[in-house]
């Protein structure tokens, strides 16, 4: 078996995969250009509360797996952005009740979001498929899932700085959960990284397995966005669901 790569090759590769970020999706790509109706923005973000409401759920999955008490106290800070709290009087709301805001900024009611009635099939199975893995695989080829997140700051500030020209009928307190995330997925994904480049760089085999848990989840992430894609092309040939 061959050699392990350097730690800065290794996270070279791991980076070389933003070719295959989302934010490349059509979807995604017509979203940035102003093309989507209200209608299709809403349903991008109907569908994305599913992934939303699932993060913390993925993330306890990866701590329940985890004996590591070290990296269980860093981890449980992604459970807690996105569920929020209320710590003796600090509070936070969290990431999925921002979400619900940013579901009320673009004109759809809190219930609309929550029921989850708008949700494709496939977006569900899609999302679901990220839980499942971080049940059931070990928890350190979870932690490696979370990777994405190095390509999501970018895709996060280019919906700050396109939303507001390009949709300009969105209630700009909405935007927060963007903004928010801008510094939490930097802080998640210098944790994740260090992890990554320290266990995967025992063997060039585990390095392997990195960069192709990495695909996987780049993969999970272009199909959640083509089914909302779909769900919409549905929409047009047969009109919404009553
Ligand atoms: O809006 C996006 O395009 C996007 C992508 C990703 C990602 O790349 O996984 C995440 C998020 N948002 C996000 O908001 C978020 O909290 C998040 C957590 C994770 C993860 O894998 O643990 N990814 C992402």
């Amino acid at each position: 078996m061959a050699a392990p790569l350097s730690r800065e090759e290794f996270e070279a590769r791991l980076r070389g995969k933003s070719a295959s970020y989302h934010i490349h999706h059509p979807f995604h790509v017509m979203m940035a250009e102003g093309r989507l109706t209200k209608a299709q923005l809403q349903g991008w973000v109907a569908n994305r509360y599913l992934y939303q409401v699932a993060i913390p759920v993925k993330d306890a999955a990866i701590m329940s797996n985890c004996p590591d008490r070290e990296l269980r106290r860093e981890w449980i800070q992604r459970v807690l952005d996105h569920d929020g709290y209320d710590i003796g009087g600090i509070k936070d709301d969290g990431g999925i009740e921002a979400w619900i805001r940013l579901g009320e900024a673009v004109g759809l009611s809190r219930e609309d979001v929550t029921s989850q009635r708008l949700v494709s099939p496939a977006a569900r199975f899609a999302v679901d498929a990220y839980v499942n893995f971080a049940r059931q695989r070990p928890w350190q080829e979870a932690v490696a899932s979370s990777l994405t997140e190095l390509f999501a700051p970018h895709i996060h500030q280019q919906r700050l700085d396109t939303w507001p020209q390009m949709y300009p009928w969105v209630d700009p307190a909405g935007l927060q959960y963007f903004r928010n995330r801008l510094t939490q997925a930097r802080r998640d994904v210098a944790h994740g990284l260090r992890f990554t480049l320290d266990y995967f760089s025992q063997s060039r085999a585990l390095q392997e397995r990195a960069l192709e848990i990495l695909q996987f989840k780049l993969d999970l992430l272009w199909a959640l966005a083509d089914a909302i894609m779909l769900q919409q092309c549905e929409i047009a040939i047969t009109g919404p669901k009553a």
